[in-house]
């Protein structure tokens, strides 16, 4: 489907603006506008007041105002470094006027003597005499209207200058179409909320602070848009994945019962539910595209796997693919034992295989002699065929987003699709990241776990610390030790892991191992490999570790400049430790003196195991945008929306998103037509993709 034709003059070239020559149209790219729509919902942050003052003596120095003078003279400099004076007089005071390093001629042609002025900028009284120091309007009085009352103030990038956005903006508002509403009438009428063009025009021109409130009508429409247009791409995909012919895999349980006991444990309550919630829903003839939400430690693999078994009963294959050849590697280790028992085989694959043992894998998983494999983005690389591949578990997607999740969907005639994440996130942004799936979360963790004892300590008492770990190892522990950084920063006394592998060997011999991200893949897996078995006590670490890694005989945790992390990798390193039966240890040494925000993050995390908890909190200090970094997290970037504050409207757009595909599966209809407007303006049009009628 072709872009309609009312938003052709907001998707020219953005020079075709006044005011926007190719150098501006670059920088404003830097900005993330690339047409001129995008100017659209760059909304000012803040505004300043202009309203016209008879006299600069009606205002309280130091203060903005805006008078209209008349210039009296010019005291150019007498010595060089001094500032360019010049005398004005508004309708009761004189002051000046006074510039640095400004040119005289310049001046003599801005502010020439005898004339009359609009000026507006701060002024501040100096030796008695009030003056303004570079006036931030200087405009004739004919031209006085180009100044608002209230001024909007935009998010600036150097290179643009408020006035040249204000222009381009205003050019961009001109070009605004009357659109056709998308917007469920009810709401728009339960919540007063302005049509688009009237939205647009009160946000960019607020007439008071009240305007530029996050609770402000045309605020709220234009977020409500956002967060509508998003979760109406998500419904789509999630109605696309679905409509995929997709096949029923209906296992006997022959595998599951089986491995289950063989298991020397039994699965949790919440473990339970989750593999019948994915299990009925692979016996449906419709694609499950499905998120298994798990706090650190709940045990996640082993759910993942009894789907995976699910496929294989049911004549299939399946397929889990981790983020790093590590987690890779230890998925194979831990469920290796377990297929043998089932009696079935799994493979692992990587980028490391190559020439004939990497043929011979694919021979075996397209003729379906592997049954289950295991591996990184290799599984996905375009010469693997599955013979018949009815599940793919994806580990940790947060680095994906809804993009990458169609992809995956494409690979296997129809497989069904189970995301495995650890991170815990409010509901808003679950809703944000994961409105496309249907969710199953383990909310319990195995029983026998002990809490992990938490405490805070200052690199001050870096002695007692390693005294401690020393003491430790003696009794058989094991331990991992972080540190933030690699290589020493030229800017920042970060602690380096290499460094502190070395002191810390110096003082305990070769029980000390290391794996830091820089290091050849097979040294890592080998250093791995050794602490796993046991022959180094203590693993020095970067944050390569944070994520799966499962050595449940390691029980002590010991996290460097931990004041400098975020509380939900915080979360998920300590999540490394309290796997097993004994009581671990987790010790977050910070640098002193610790900032207040610091010490109450730290706090958070001393005080709670809870990772939905500290998420909640994490939120609150941090907000949205930050939270689990945007740009790997496939969150979207949303430009008017305010996540946190108006997480409210999340809710109501995803229901209303699936209301209206459940009338209108095409979006053929007036309002489905609207609403593809709304897709391509906010860059969603991909999505229309998704529909089969163009
Ligand atoms: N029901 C259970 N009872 C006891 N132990 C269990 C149970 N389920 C899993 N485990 C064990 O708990 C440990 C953690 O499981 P797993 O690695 O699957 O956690 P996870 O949910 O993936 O957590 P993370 O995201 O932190 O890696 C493993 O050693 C696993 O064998």
């Amino acid at each position: 489907m072709s872009r309609p034709e009312i938003l052709f003059p907001l998707f020219a070239e953005l020079e075709t603006l006044d005011g926007v020559g190719p150098k501006t149209a670059q920088v404003l790219a830097a900005l993330g506008v690339a047409r001129p729509k995008d100017l659209l919902f760059l909304l000012p942050h803040a505004a300043v007041d202009r309203s016209r003052k008879a006299s600069v003596r009606d205002v309280v120095p130091p203060c903005t105002v805006t008078v209209e003078v008349e210039v009296g003279g010019h005291l150019p400099p007498r010595q060089k470094g001094r500032p360019y004076r010049i005398w004005v007089r508004d309708a009761a005071l004189e002051f000046q006027l006074v510039f640095f390093h400004a040119r005289g001629d310049y001046l003599q042609k801005l502010l020439p003597t005898g004339a009359r002025r609009l000026v507006s900028g701060k002024v501040e009284l100096f030796d008695n005499i009030a003056q303004m120091v570079h006036p931030e309007h200087v405009l004739a009085p004919e031209d006085a209207a180009e100044l608002p009352l209230f001024e909007p103030v935009y998010p600036l990038t150097a290179g643009v200058t408020q006035r040249q956005l204000a222009k381009a903006v205003g050019s961009a508002l001109a070009r605004a179409p009357l659109v056709p509403e998308w917007i469920d009438p009810n709401l728009i009428a339960r919540e007063g909320w302005p049509d688009w063009r009237k939205a647009l025009g009160e946000a960019h021109a607020p007439q008071d602070q009240a305007a530029l409130a996050f609770t402000h009508p045309a605020r709220q429409r234009l977020a409500y848009d956002e967060l509508f247009a998003h979760q109406l791409t998500l419904a789509l995909a999630r109605a696309h994945l679905r409509r995929g012919q997709g096949v029923a895999s209906r296992g006997t349980d022959a595998l599951r019962r089986k491995v289950l006991a063989h298991l020397p444990y039994a699965p949790t309550t919440a473990q339970t539910r989750a593999v019948a919630e994915i299990t009925q829903d692979m016996a449906q003839p419709l694609r499950m595209n499905r998120l298994l939400q798990g706090d650190v430690g709940s045990g996640k693999t082993l759910v993942a796997f009894l789907a995976l078994l699910t496929a294989v009963e049911a004549g299939g294959q399946g397929v889990l693919m981790a983020p790093t050849e590590i987690l890779a590697r230890q998925h194979r280790e831990g469920l290796l034992p377990l297929a043998e028992s089932a009696g079935i085989r799994l493979e692992i694959l990587t980028g490391r295989d190559k020439g004939a043992e990497r043929a011979a894998k694919l021979a075996a998983l397209a003729d379906g002699r592997i049954h289950i494999l295991v591996g990184t983005h290799a599984v996905f690389q375009k010469d693997v065929h599955f013979q018949d591949l009815r599940l793919a578990v994806v580990d940790e997607q947060h680095r994906f987003g809804v993009a990458q999740r169609m992809e995956l969907g494409a690979k296997g005639q129809a497989a069904d699709v189970l995301v495995m994440t650890a991170t815990p996130i409010p509901r808003s942004l679950a809703l944000a990241s994961y409105g496309d799936m249907d969710v199953s979360v383990l909310d319990e963790k195995p029983a026998g776990r002990q809490p992990i004892k938490t405490v805070m300590i200052s690199a001050a008492r870096m002695d007692e610390v390693v005294g401690h770990l020393a003491r430790a190892v003696a009794e058989g522990r094991q331990a991992y030790w972080v540190c933030p950084l690699v290589e020493e920063s030229e800017l920042v006394d970060y602690a380096s892991a290499v460094e502190r592998f070395e002191t810390l060997r110096a003082a305990m011999g070769d029980v000390v191992g290391l794996v830091h991200g820089q290091m050849p893949v097979a040294e890592k897996d080998a250093a791995m490999a050794r602490f796993v078995a046991g022959e180094t006590k203590i693993l020095v670490a970067t944050t390569v570790i944070e994520v799966g890694v499962n050595v449940p005989n390691a029980s002590i945790m010991v996290i460097e400049r931990a004041e400098i992390f975020g509380l939900a990798q915080l979360h998920q390193l300590r999540g490394r430790v309290g796997r097993g039966a004994v009581q671990s240890t987790c010790l977050l040494v910070y640098q002193p003196p610790l900032s207040e925000a610091g010490e109450r993050r730290l706090k958070v995390i001393r005080d709670t195991e809870d990772g939905f908890r500290i998420s909640e909190e994490d939120l609150a200090i941090r907000g949205a945008g930050d939270l689990i970094g945007t740009a790997q997290s496939g969150l979207p970037r949303f430009r008017v929306a305010d996540l946190e504050r108006q997480s409210g409207l999340m809710a109501v757009a995803q229901s209303d998103a699936r209301a209206l595909l459940a009338v209108d599966p095409d979006l053929t209809s007036p309002r489905g037509n609207a609403a593809r407007v709304l897709l391509w303006l906010l860059d969603q049009d991909r999505a229309i993709k998704l529909i089969s009628v163009g």
